[in-house]
């Protein structure tokens, strides 16, 4: 059988591994498809090329690779969500499959472009934009599928996870970290979207819809970074027993579904509280098989081409299947996606941890205590730390159990009003994972 033949746009981390393994493993992946994959074009800037491209014809113009006959798939790694949206836009016209890692352009635009795909049969994969290399949305879509799926939660950016890492075991300063993370290749172009939780909820959004079944609604994700955590609140965490880790949690409630992403406590016994470094886990619960942890690299150079060229295969095994008997894009099928909402932040439970600084005055605790028994809020655990030297504050540490986030809210409004505390009470939400 003739080769399959696909063009890659961009060269970059992801653009220069899935080269690499493309080349270094054509025999084996022939053996598993039934013929090769050539890559028959490049397209690429003259700068930022990771890897040397022995002799492949190459453009500067992306849209001269969508629109060039020869190819079957077009693999998109360019990134951003304004060329890269017109790029597959063009590709899909053009009849051809496409392999993309984009998960900003997935979650923004992915409603539209699998639209367009259905129209002209084509395939969209995009195993690498979540979790890099582990096949987590091939495991949702495909192995769970017998399963009603009730939360799922997962550590899903590696710099982030490599940041919290770092700080947590060697004490480095955020940026130092952040900086090495930009240089490994790990970080997006505008590594904002890393550490404000933007990547992480564009990675939710779509491991949602093919959890539940729902359109991509990235604009509904709540998103909270990391940049605002204290080294503080890393110890302190750490003496009731538990890790900070930056979560995306997706559950469905009777009233709809919870998307949020923002820093959680988990016990520091759970698997996922040990997942450390660039590594990634996507944790799933489904109502026959439990709960289920996928790991691995979350991001970097052959990992993520790990998964760009396994979909790249699929591809190429699916040329010969016909479109209605393909996987859904969003595994369940288009014209039955549900419309249960997802939920506002306010409507979503977990328990908290709470720091509030009090002045040293008897009688402070009693008052925090009962505004939290007025609103139905039951204390887990609490701590209180030596006088601060220099302002004579005392820091209260407090782990509630499960309350919804609106009346957490109201009880946090009333703890700052109180004249025995001082400033803004820190609030982390705590998932207990099990
Ligand atoms: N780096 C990772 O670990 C990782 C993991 C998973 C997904 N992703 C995603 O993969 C995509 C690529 O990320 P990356 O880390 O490889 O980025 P990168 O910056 O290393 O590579 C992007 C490459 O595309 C080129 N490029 C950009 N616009 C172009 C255009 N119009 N024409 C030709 N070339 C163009 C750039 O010059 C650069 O070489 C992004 O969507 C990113 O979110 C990255
Ligand atoms: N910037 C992303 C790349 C992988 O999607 C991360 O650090 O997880
Ligand atoms: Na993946």
């Amino acid at each position: 059988m003739k080769p399959v033949k696909v063009g890659i746009c961009g060269l970059g981390t992801v653009g220069g591994g899935t080269f690499n393994v493309l080349k270094r493993n054509a025999e084996e992946i022939a053996r598993r498809v039934g013929r090769g994959i050539e890559v028959a074009q490049i397209a690429a800037r003259d700068t930022n090329r990771k890897c040397d491209t022995q002799g492949v014809s190459i453009t500067n113009d992306v849209f001269e690779l969508a629109r060039n006959p020869e190819i079957d798939i077009v693999i998109e790694l360019i990134g951003g969500y304004t060329v890269a949206r017109d790029l597959v836009l063009e590709a899909i016209a053009q009849g051809k499959h496409v392999v993309t890692a984009n998960k900003a352009l997935i979650a923004v635009h992915g409603n539209e472009i699998f639209a367009k795909a259905r129209e002209k049969g084509v395939i969209v994969a995009f195993e690498a934009a979540v979790a890099g290399g582990i096949p987590v949305i091939k495991a949702l879509r495909e192995g769970l599928s017998a399963n009603r799926i009730n939360w799922l939660a997962g550590i899903i950016n590696g710099t982030g996870n490599f940041i919290l890492t770092e700080m947590r075991e060697k004490g480095r300063d955020f940026h130092d970290v952040l900086e090495e993370a930009q240089a490994l290749g790990y970080a997006e172009a505008d590594p904002t979207f890393d550490v404000e939780g933007i990547d992480a909820a564009h990675k939710l959004t779509i491991l949602a819809s093919i959890a539940f079944g729902i359109p991509l609604q990235f604009d509904k994700a709540y998103t909270e970074g990391i940049t605002q955590l204290t080294t503080d609140d890393v110890n302190y965490a750490e003496a009731l027993g538990y890790r900070i880790k930056h979560l995306g949690m997706a559950r469905r409630t009777e009233e709809g579904i919870e998307l949020r992403v923002h820093p959680t406590l988990i016990p520091a016994d759970r698997l996922l509280a040990n997942v450390n470094g660039v590594m990634n886990a996507v944790m799933v619960n489904g109502d026959a098989v439990g709960s289920t942890l996928y790991y691995g690299a979350g991001a970097g150079m052959e990992p993520t081409a790990s998964a760009v060229v396994a979909d790249v295969v699929d591809i190429a095994r699916a040329l010969s299947c016909s479109p209605e008997s393909r996987v859904p894009h969003l595994a369940f099928q288009p014209d039955v996606l549900s419309d249960h909402p997802v939920l506002p932040i306010g409507r979503s439970e977990s328990a908290y941890y709470l720091r509030i600084h009090a002045k040293d005055h008897p009688g402070v605790l009693a008052q925090v205590a009962a505004i939290l028994s007025e609103r139905g809020i039951n204390i887990e655990s609490i701590m209180q730390k030596e006088a601060e030297e220099q302002d004579g504050l005392v820091p209260m540490i407090l782990v509630t159990h499960r309350v919804r986030e609106e009346h957490m809210d109201d009880a946090i409004r009333a703890l700052e009003a109180l004249e025995g505390v001082a400033g803004k009470v820190v609030r982390i939400r705590v998932e207990q994972l099990n």
